[in-house]
């Protein structure tokens, strides 16, 4: 068994049923369950899956819709015959994609009476700690309130080197965020398959104890839709992350979704592992992109594998890459395998001065702004 210890027995049956039984659930939908082979969004899958949706609803339950859809809902308008590739195009395409989708939700879920807003995310807002508790609050409230958030990822503000991209991870933050019961991840294929499904002989996998065990046994490939993003390897990290934050999360295509919701066998189970976890190391662990290396020496490396010591210039050997104070960085031992990820506290043209320095030295030359950790336990995580 791995670090990711089971806390207590569960089988299929008892992780369906806590889906069914969930007070707050949080549904992603990707792009290729929303639109047409053209990109132009689809109606009538729109629609049932609102439908859905609106059935928990109805029936008391707090519902959050992570929506993906926006580039792929606005490319077509504007004339591409397929998704751009160039980000700032993409960037607009959402911006005109957006707009689109949510007068689609807005109009299927007044059918039922349901209220819908909208919340725009970046990464940055599921990690600080201001931020993330306004995105909490908001969403708490709304759902309070009876509205069904729909969130997507703020595409059009959303820089490269921070974004999600595609929305499986984003949306297992929001399920830890708001303390979801239950996460439901939908998209164009029926669940997990041994291998990519158009590989012969590739099998359905109706549940999974656990995702770190068992990602060696399944080959996961890309998105091969053309309009989705993340393809099975995104979705995996985000089951895995849900897992970890204690939270069982079911992925089924999006016509499976009413079923899935209500506890039926469709789809692949994932059973959660441990307790409900912090979101921020969640995002420094799955969902990070790591601009620099610290290189720790043999003292420094023990005691980061330990799991409770923050990173000290003392025990820094050399760092590597351009970064800022507040980026990912790996935090690696001397033959360069990974122990860490964290986000570091100085920028990369400060440290040089600090390596292989004690606290109280670097107090007394450097001054009392440069007396902490390289990276702070708080923000390191092991991998
Ligand atoms: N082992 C696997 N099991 C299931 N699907 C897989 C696997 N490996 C790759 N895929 C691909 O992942 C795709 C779903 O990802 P993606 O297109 O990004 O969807 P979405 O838009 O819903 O996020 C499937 O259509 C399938 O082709
Ligand atoms: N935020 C983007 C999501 C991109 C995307 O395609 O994601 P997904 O379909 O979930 O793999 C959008 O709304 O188009």
């Amino acid at each position: 068994m791995s670090r990711e210890q089971r806390i207590r027995t569960v089988d299929e049956h008892s992780v369906r049923a806590a889906v069914a039984a969930a007070r707050t659930v949080v549904v992603k939908v990707g792009s290729s369950s929303l639109t047409l082979p053209s990109g132009h969004l689809d109606p009538e899958k729109l629609e049932a899956l609102v439908g859905a949706i609106a059935q928990v609803r109805l029936l008391g339950g707090r519902v959050v819709l992570v929506s993906s859809g926006a580039i792929a809902a606005g490319f077509g308008p504007l004339g591409f015959e397929s998704r751009p590739t160039d980000i700032a195009v993409q960037q607009a395409c959402a911006s005109v994609g957006q707009g689109l989708l949510m007068m689609k939700y807005e109009t299927a879920f007044a059918r039922y009476g349901v209220k819908v807003g909208q919340l725009l995310i970046t990464a940055e807002d599921t990690i600080r700690s201001q931020q993330y508790r306004s995105a909490r609050r908001t969403m708490e409230t709304m759902l309070d309130l009876g509205i069904v958030p729909i969130v997507n990822e703020n595409d059009a503000l959303a820089s490269n080197e921070i974004r999600f991209g595609d929305n499986d991870r984003l949306s297992a933050l929001v399920a830890n965020m708001v303390r979801a019961d239950a996460l439901v991840l939908l998209t164009d294929v029926d669940g997990l398959y041994t291998a990519p499904p158009s590989e012969p002989g590739a099998q359905r996998v109706s549940y999974v104890e656990n995702v770190a065990d068992m990602i060696d046994s399944i080959k996961v490939g890309g998105s091969d839709s053309g309009v989705g993003t993340g393809g099975m390897v995104t979705k995996l990290e985000a089951a895995r992350m849900a897992s970890v934050s204690g939270i069982p999360a079911i992925l089924t295509s999006a016509p499976t979704a009413g079923p899935a919701l209500m506890g039926d066998p469709v789809g692949t189970a994932f059973a959660p592992v441990r307790r409900r976890g912090n979101s921020k190391r969640l995002w420094i662990k799955f969902a990070s992109y790591p601009k620099g290396t610290l290189i720790a020496d043999a003292g420094a490396a023990k005691a980061v594998r330990g799991g409770r010591a923050s990173l000290l210039s003392a025990g820094v050997l050399e760092a590597r890459g351009e970064f800022s104070a507040g980026d990912a960085v790996w935090i690696d031992n001397e033959a360069g395998e990974h122990l860490a990820r964290g986000l570091v506290a100085f920028d990369s043209e400060e440290v040089p001065h600090m390596l292989g320095r004690t606290t109280s030295q670097l107090h007394r030359l450097l001054g009392e702004e440069y007396a902490h950790p390289l990276v702070h336990r708080d923000n390191l995580v092991l991998v």
